[in-house]
């Protein structure tokens, strides 16, 4: 993979061979990536993959074993490198007797030219409660105060860790469009996710992340190009156990529809078995991998090839 160093036109942040560990867990293991002007990436991981702790090490929260960060081209650890950063880690919490509007003021006086309390707070549906405490505030409003508060700056890169966890649909989709209108206006944003729909819907490029090291970095169709699973789903009256022990079949499930979902690694050969074997389907259906059966065979395979080792 070529990664650009930070002094290279529009790349604001990047990690270069970066190692770190906590006592004898190895959190990352020689990552190289980069984010440059404009993109929307999105980082994607199994539990413990190692994600915070790259964010943490952008953002300046966190100092590498070996390696080196660079947030635009200077140490993050220097406060000035973070003017232009706006941030969520994931386990930030907002000051329960502060009032919201106080807050958002507060943050924002921190910075040259911030957008105005109410302007911002309007637009992540808070106005009505910019007069409460925060700790107030339902879990959903808490956490559309966080990602209000990494905007309150303009900032030219955001950097936001699993934002929507916990939110409702609706509230969730409200900050798609916050975000979007961000990236609209030249913003770039590093998100975190659990939600692969997130993901696809708001990210240009995505990066798997696994057991410390990366395992894939393109946008989506790419992302879904490099594994060889196809899902192969039909009708019929044979139980999807009878599937499982067919050969190159990865998973056989039954799906809220009544179909059976073969993800398998040769469609073709998956199909022409049916036929011979006279199983009785109807309603065949063949698709490229999602995003998210992309996302698990590659953090599979990756695991099984450690453990090979
Ligand atoms: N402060 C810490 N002390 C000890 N171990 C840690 C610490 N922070 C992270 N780890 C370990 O480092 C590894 C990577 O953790 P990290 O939080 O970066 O993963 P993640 O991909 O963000 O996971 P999640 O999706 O669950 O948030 C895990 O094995 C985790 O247990």
């Amino acid at each position: 993979m070529t990664v650009l160093p930070t002094g290279a036109r529009n790349v604001l942040a990047g990690a270069y061979g970066v190692s770190k560990s906590y006592g004898s867990t190895t959190a990352l293991d020689g990552v190289d990536f980069s984010v440059t002007a404009g993109e929307t990436v999105g980082l994607l991981g199994p539990n413990g993959a190692g994600k915070s702790t790259l964010l943490n090490l952008l953002s300046g929260l966190r100092q590498p074993d070996s390696g080196r960060v660079e947030l635009f081209g200077q140490d993050p650890r220097n406060p000035p490198a973070r003017q232009g950063l706006g941030t969520t880690p994931q386990a930030t919490s907002v000051p329960a007797t502060l009032r919201v509007r106080e807050t958002v003021d507060f943050v924002g006086s921190h910075y040259a030219d911030p957008v105005p309390t109410a302007e911002l707070l309007e637009g992540f549906g808070l106005g009505a409660v910019a007069g409460k405490q925060c700790g107030g505030l339902s879990g959903g409003q808490q956490r559309r105060l966080l990602v209000a508060l990494a905007l309150v700056g303009r900032p030219r890169l955001v950097i936001l860790d699993e934002p929507t966890t916990g939110l409702d649909v609706e509230a969730r989709e409200n900050l798609w469009e916050r975000l979007a209108d961000y990236r609209a206006g030249g913003g770039t944003l590093l998100i975190t996710s659990h939600y692969l729909d997130e993901i696809q819907t708001l990210a240009s490029r995505v990066v798997v992340i696994n057991d410390g090291s990366v395992v894939a970095d393109g946008d989506v169709d790419a992302i879904r190009s490099r594994v060889s699973v196809s899902r192969v789903s039909f009708h019929t009256s044979l139980p999807s156990s009878y599937f499982v022990s067919q050969p190159h079949t990865v998973s056989a499930s039954l799906s809220a529809s009544g179909a059976t979902t073969v993800l398998t690694n040769d469609a073709d050969d998956t199909v022409r078995r049916l036929v011979q074997d006279n199983v009785d389907f109807r309603g065949l259906e063949v698709h490229a991998a999602s995003l998210e059966e992309a996302f698990i065979s590659l953090t599979h395979s990756t695991a099984e090839r450690k453990a090979s080792r």
